[in-house]
């Protein structure tokens, strides 16, 4: 066959500009993996050496049916010492508990947790910012200091959000629970974080609910793609461009709000309002990193990013677990009627605090299921740094705990695959005095809420709001696990171990 000459000298013109652009590439790939080749870890154990490649444990850790969960006990029980998994980016360090004191003590400059988040966000694609020292400020001396005082109104918002929220159930009627928790929490938050008008707006509920549920299917997509690819492929997904979008229409919806209560603020006999908005604002100048009315709204939706799932996620997990063991939700609820018999009916604090059996199975709950099997990010500084042991741990290497698997160690608690609601209520009744043994309290046994300088400052928050949801549920409601069998198994790969959002439970009511 004739080939015409034009075409023979195109496609030789093609072929060597291809060639050409191969070797740039492979040229490129060598200087690069020769210039910024990782720290050697090889002292450092490897979970699923023996998979045999690095494809092979990626799958593992990966894989939807769990395997990554049953990897981190098995690697949790064998190592006495650090060990890594690997992960597409890079190898994560993983720490025991009794390494733990030694890095919780160490400073930001040695090991540091927003350097660690950036990661777990993917920020260098995505932009999101997850924490920052003013909203660490807000939540630890503003909220956290007000809850004597707004109890009362949280108590009120929990009332009214369940009241709302969840259908007549005059029947045993099936219900996507975290769906309705979702709603509930935002609306409950809402009413602190920005007032009982504008937290049942439904633009606000859409924004607080919907930034965290896109930002986060964002991320885990990003995670799951090779890292070189993820600058480009960030375009093609829809819930990245949805990040700006709620960026945006929290400042359309916050943005008047903030100039009518600045307006107001200058008259003399103004009663401003008690949330955090007011108190974002009324602190705005100390803070370097509000420029702008802009980022005292952006801040709101960090804090929902930080407030709301966490706490939607925990108390569906505690739901499925009240269901699954017989007699559980009337004990609760005799204790419940008992707790306000003696406090008039008025769910204080210091009520709450005496809800000890709730206050132990939401702990036991969160002990059996941790939202992530890992947590406690962190990442080694410029220096890298040396552990107890002398295992020398190098610089920017990202460490974290493998949570999930030191919550059912065997050596810390007894019968530790087992749920017992009234193990943290025995163990306070004999340890009183010490405050030990809370759901707010942290240490190395529980680490849902990680430990150390920056462990969650929204924990107690959070346990006042689960409490008073939960009260107002268990009060007024039967409850059973809609499929009959053991409780709902957690969604589990890579490192999450999240409740699953799509399964439902039967509700009756029974008080009106
Ligand atoms: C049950 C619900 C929640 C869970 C399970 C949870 C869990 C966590 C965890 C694991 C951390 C990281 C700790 C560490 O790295 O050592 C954290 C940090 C944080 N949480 Fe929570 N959280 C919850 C609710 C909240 C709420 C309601 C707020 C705000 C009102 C909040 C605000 C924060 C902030 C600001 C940080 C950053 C702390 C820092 O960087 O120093 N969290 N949370």
């Amino acid at each position: 066959m004739e080939i015409p000459i034009k075409k023979l000298v195109s496609n030789v013109g093609q072929t060597e500009s291809l060639v050409g652009a191969v070797v740039l590439v492979a040229t490129i790939y060598l200087l690069h993996s020769l210039l910024f080749r990782g720290h050697d870890m090889s002292h450092i154990p490897l979970a699923g050496e023996a998979l045999g490649s690095r494809s092979k444990r990626l799958a593992e850790y990966s894989s939807r049916t769990g395997k990554s969960k049953a990897m981190f006990r098995e690697e949790y029980s064998k190592n006495k010492s650090v060990w890594r998994v690997q992960t597409l980016d890079g190898d994560h360090v993983q720490i025991p508990p009794q390494f733990l004191d030694d890095i919780k003590g160490r400073k930001d400059d040695e090991v540091n947790n927003l350097a660690a988040l950036d990661v777990l966000v993917q920020k260098k694609y995505t932009q999101l910012d997850s924490t920052s020292d003013m909203m660490n400020h807000l939540v630890k001396s503003d909220l956290t200091t007000s809850l004597n005082r707004i109890n009362p109104l949280l108590g009120i918002a929990a009332e009214e959000a369940v009241a709302s929220e969840m259908p007549a159930c005059e029947d045993w009627t099936a219900i996507n629970v975290n769906d309705v928790l979702v709603r509930i929490i935002a609306i409950v938050s809402g009413y602190i974080f920005i007032g009982p008008e504008l937290c049942r707006d439904e633009e606000y509920i859409s924004l607080s609910t919907g930034y965290t549920t896109d930002a986060f299917t964002c991320v885990f997509i990003l995670a799951a793609i090779p890292p070189w690819m993820r600058h480009a492929a960030k375009w093609v997904i829809p819930h990245y461009y949805r990040i700006g979008s709620y960026q945006r229409r929290v400042r359309k919806f916050l943005g008047p709000v903030i100039r009518e209560r600045r307006a107001a603020m200058l008259k003399p006999d103004y009663q401003a309002p008690d949330d955090l908005l007011q108190w974002t604002m009324n602190k705005a100048h100390k803070w370097s990193e509000i420029r702008s009315d802009d980022d005292i709204s952006q801040m709101q939706l960090r804090l929902s990013l930080a407030a709301i799932h966490t706490t939607s996620t925990t108390s569906t997990a505690l739901l499925y677990d009240l269901v699954t063991i017989p007699g559980l939700i009337e004990a609760l609820r005799a204790e419940i009627e008992d707790v306000m018999a003696n406090y008039d009916g008025v769910l204080s604090n210091k009520a709450l605090y005496d809800m000890k059996l709730l206050d132990s199975v939401m702990k036991e709950s969160q002990r059996m299921n941790p939202l992530g099997l890992t947590g406690f990010p962190r990442m080694t500084m410029d220096k890298g740094i040396t552990l107890p042991d002398g295992t020398y741990v190098p610089p920017h290497t990202y460490m974290e705990a493998p949570i999930e698997a030191i919550h059912r160690d065997p050596k810390i608690y007894e019968n530790a695959d087992t749920f017992d609601p009234y193990r943290f209520y025995n163990m306070r009744k004999k340890d009183e005095d010490s405050g030990k043994h809370q759901f707010v309290t942290l240490g190395t046994g529980v680490l849902s809420f990680g430990i150390g300088r920056h462990a969650c400052p929204g924990r107690f928050f959070a346990a006042n709001e689960i409490k008073l949801i939960m009260i107002n549920l268990i009060r007024n409601f039967d409850i059973e696990q809609k499929e009959k069998g053991p409780r709902y198994a957690n969604l589990s790969s890579t490192i999450v171990n999240s409740a699953d959002p799509s399964r439902e439970l039967l509700f009756k009511r029974v008080r009106t």
